[in-house]
């Protein structure tokens, strides 16, 4: 399959890449890496081409109103910065108005999300805005633990520096002790 963009060959733009770094694109063990990258591109930057949102509406009715925590959700992303890996775990929280959701469905959410260029800190407050929205529950907290690659193969060079973030939303503004009580459940093993 021919990708282009704007009439552009994708392919021949990976080739030139390939030559910019000093290697030969003709190469026997290069001919299909173009076809393989563009490949990769499509399976990691698939959540331009999804609704995240969308996998929260299916939801069961259900009156309970106490903390739910997914926690230790691993993801992968890409910094916009450089396009090289973050990854980490993501830990979703929130209480409940009426409905509850599939677990698995926060995590295909948060992929949707986590499969594009990102900042941690917009990949945090994404996923905590759509659960808050879509699921309307009293309360949402985020907190996303991560490891960039752009910190540790390249520039500042400081292997096993974590990123931490957090969002809160709802009653989890206002209720510190809920707050602390999320934190100690995610450190809890
Ligand atoms: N806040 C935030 N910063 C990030 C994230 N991912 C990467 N960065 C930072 O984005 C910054 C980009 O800085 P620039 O000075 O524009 O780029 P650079 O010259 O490559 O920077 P160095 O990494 O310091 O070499 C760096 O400090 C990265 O560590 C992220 O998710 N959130
Ligand atoms: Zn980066």
């Amino acid at each position: 399959m021919n990708h282009t963009v704007l009439n552009v060959d994708l392919e021949e733009n990976i080739k030139l890449i390939l030559q910019y770094i000093g290697e030969i694109p003709e190469r026997e063990g290069l001919i299909e890496t173009p076809k393989r990258v563009i490949k990769m591109y499509d399976e990691i930057f698939k959540g331009y081409k999804e609704d995240p949102s969308s996998y929260l509406r299916k939801t069961f009715k259900e009156d309970h109103r106490e903390l739910v925590l997914v926690k230790d959700i691993s993801f992968y992303s890409h910094c916009e910065h450089h396009m090289v890996p973050f990854f980490g775990v993501a830990h979703i929280a929130y209480i409940p108005n009426g409905f509850v959701v599939g677990l698995s469905k926060i995590a295909r959410m948060l992929e949707a999300y986590d499969r594009r260029l990102q900042l941690q800190e917009r990949l945090t407050f994404q996923v905590a805005k759509t659960m808050f929205e879509v699921l309307n529950p009293l309360g949402v907290m985020v907190v996303i633990e991560a490891e960039h690659f752009c910190m540790t193969i390249r520039g500042v060079q400081k292997p096993g520096a974590k990123n931490v973030t957090t969002e809160t939303l709802g009653i989890f503004t206002e209720d510190n002790e809920l707050v602390h009580k999320v934190l100690d459940l995610i450190k809890t093993k």
